[in-house]
């Protein structure tokens, strides 16, 4: 049986940012796949653009598992950060598999806007000045939206294309909702000692996900 959920600052804030979250991580992209009616010129435009986030997304977890080693105090943490980091190099192999696999050929996709603005977001949040609560805040809620919403795609009644559950079981399975929940309680445990000020970072920070999260979402309505 799981652990029941200790409440933590997190939550209080997923409650009360509530609609925000639910458009991050029930966008009409992520319905359309569980729900079969996917337009695949979307799915192929996610997928160059989330290569290129990834590629940007390996030295903020990097950071964050340098200053898990020097900042913590409790060795589980970099254990925690340098396992999301390892998974990152197969993800890196199943983007440039499934690359192939929809003739999407990433040296010529462009970043555009929401994917530059998110990626500029990560570059900050890799300033020493930023404190290591509001860094696992940021890093739990980014990889918390995918859970989230692939995790959707694969429940009960989905009708999610047989050619698109690689990418729902990606992120949807269950060892990336428990790595996501080990990431939490990091981030909880931070914040307990957190000052006002950072605490007042950190739900802007994470607000600040959400925003880039949906922004991300959106792009796919373009196509390619
Ligand atoms: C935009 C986005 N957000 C989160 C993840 C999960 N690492 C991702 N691959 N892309």
């Amino acid at each position: 049986m799981e652990k029941p959920e200790k409440r933590g600052m997190i939550d209080t804030w997923l409650d009360k940012h509530r609609s925000l979250y639910t458009a991050a991580t029930r966008h009409d992209f992520v319905v359309s796949i569980r729900d079969g009616s996917v337009d695949l010129s979307s799915f192929k435009t996610w997928l160059g653009q989330d290569y290129l986030f990834v590629r940007g997304f390996v030295p903020f977890v990097a950071n964050v598992l340098i200053r898990a080693c020097k900042e913590s105090g409790v060795t589980s943490d970099m254990e925690v950060v340098l396992g999301g980091l390892a998974s990152l190099n197969d993800e890196i192999e199943w983007f440039k598999s499934e690359g192939s696999k929809w003739s999407v050929d990433f040296s010529t996709v462009v970043a555009q806007k929401a994917n530059q603005e998110y990626r500029r977001f990560l570059e900050a949040m890799m300033s020493s000045e930023v404190e290591y609560s509001v860094v696992m805040t940021a890093f739990w809620a980014i990889e918390a939206v995918y859970q989230e919403s692939f995790a959707h795609c694969l429940e009960e009644g989905n009708k999610t294309p047989a050619e698109l559950t690689g990418a729902c079981n990606r992120w949807g399975n269950d060892g990336f909702k428990q790595y996501c929940l080990s990431v939490k309680s990091i981030a909880e445990r931070c914040l307990e000692n957190a000052s006002g000020e950072a605490l007042a970072e950190a739900e802007d920070v994470l607000v600040r996900v959400l925003e880039h999260e949906v922004a991300f979402w959106e792009m796919s309505r373009g196509g390619q």
